[in-house]
Parts: structure tokens; C-alpha cells; sequence
């Protein structure tokens, strides 16, 4: 049995925070704001495994009005998501993300992103796929006010 899920994140660009995507520090003048280390796309691929697994969004699971996710490493939040993922019964067949940032420029990190990713959802590398693009200057996103994230999420019921 398969089951999809979709996630989609914003946070907003501000100084004097470090810029977190994917598990990986990316050097730029800007991090992103929130009220755990903002990681736009951690955060997105974790709502849409929760999607698969109809298990709500991350923001049921790590409330942003309890101090104990203040400032947390979104790989931590993502990790217990997995487990409640294989608790489940399901296993990855595959994850597909796409990172909206007018800059910085992200291919030199992609790679190193998608073998955090794979690392967190204990999958090969080749079952991840992350791509980045920006809006064309257009909207909150093209005047780097904010990164955006999607990701979509196929999981399969693993054979007992
Ligand atoms: N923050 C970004 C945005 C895009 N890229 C790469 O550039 C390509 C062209 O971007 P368009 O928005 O013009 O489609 C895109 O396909 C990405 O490979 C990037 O590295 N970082
Ligand atoms: C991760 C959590 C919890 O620290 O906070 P934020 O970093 O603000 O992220 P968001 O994507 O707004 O929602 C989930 C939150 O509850």
C-alpha cells in the first residue's frame, strides 16, 4: 500500500540569524526567522511525511508555544517524525523538494542537502531529490523577503 503526502513552508529572511536549509549552514548575510531554527525545507519535508501518514503538521506535534522547541534543530523534529513514519509501517520509496529562493544561490549545497535528507530518512541518496528555484524576482520570495519550500512524500508499507 502507498501513501502521498505534500508539504509546503515559508520563513521569513531577516539578519543576524544563521540561513539553515536542509540540515546544512549555507553562508549569507540573512537567516531564516522562526521560532525554531527555521530549516524552510526540513520543516516541509516533515509535513509531508506527516501527510502520508495522516498524522496532521509539525506545528500539532511541536507546538511553537512550548518553549521546548525554542530554537530546536529541525533534524531532531524530523527525526521523530520518521520514527513515527516506520512505527507506521511505512518505508520511503522516494522524496521530491523544491527550495523557492530568489538567492543565495543553492546548487553548490544541494547535494550535500539531499545526503542529510537521505541520512534522516535512513534511504539512499537516490531516493531524494532537491531542486531550487527562484520566482523571478517576483513576489515575497523574489525580493528575498522569505525562502519557500514544498516537497512531495511516497511512502510504502513495508512487507511483514
Ligand atoms: N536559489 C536558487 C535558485 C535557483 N537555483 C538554480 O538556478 C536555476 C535557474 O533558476 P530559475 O529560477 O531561473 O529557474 C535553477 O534550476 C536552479 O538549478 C539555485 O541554485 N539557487
Ligand atoms: C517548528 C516549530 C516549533 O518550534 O516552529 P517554527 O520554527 O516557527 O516553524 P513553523 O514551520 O512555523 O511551525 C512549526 C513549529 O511549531
Amino acid at each position: 500500500m502507498f501513501r502521498i503526502g505534500q508539504g509546503f513552508d515559508v520563513h521569513q529572511l531577516t539578519e543576524g540569524r544563521p540561513l539553515i536549509i536542509g540540515g546544512i549552514t549555507i553562508p549569507y548575510e540573512k537567516g531564516l526567522l522562526g521560532h525554531s531554527d527555521a530549516d524552510v525545507l526540513l520543516h516541509t519535508v516533515s509535513d509531508a511525511c506527516l501527510g502520508a501518514i495522516g498524522e496532521g503538521d509539525i506545528g500539532k506535534h511541536f507546538p511553537d508555544t512550548d518553549p521546548e522547541f525554542k530554537d530546536a534543530d529541525s533534524a531532531k523534529l524530523m527525526e521523530h517524525v520518521w520514527q513515527l513514519v516506520k512505527d507506521k509501517g511505512y518505508e520511503l520509496v522516494n522524496a521530491d523538494c523544491t527550495i523557492i529562493a530568489q538567492k543565495p544561490k543553492m546548487a553548490p549545497f544541494i547535494e550535500q542537502i539531499r545526503v542529510r535528507i537521505a541520512e534522516l530518512l535512513e534511504a539512499d541518496t537516490e531516493q531524494i531529490n532537491v531542486k531550487a528555484t527562484t520566482t523571478e524576482k517576483l513576489g515575497f520570495t523574489g525580493r528575498g523577503e522569505g525562502i519557500a519550500a514544498q516537497a512531495v512524500v511516497l511512502l510504502k508499507k513495508v512487507n511483514v
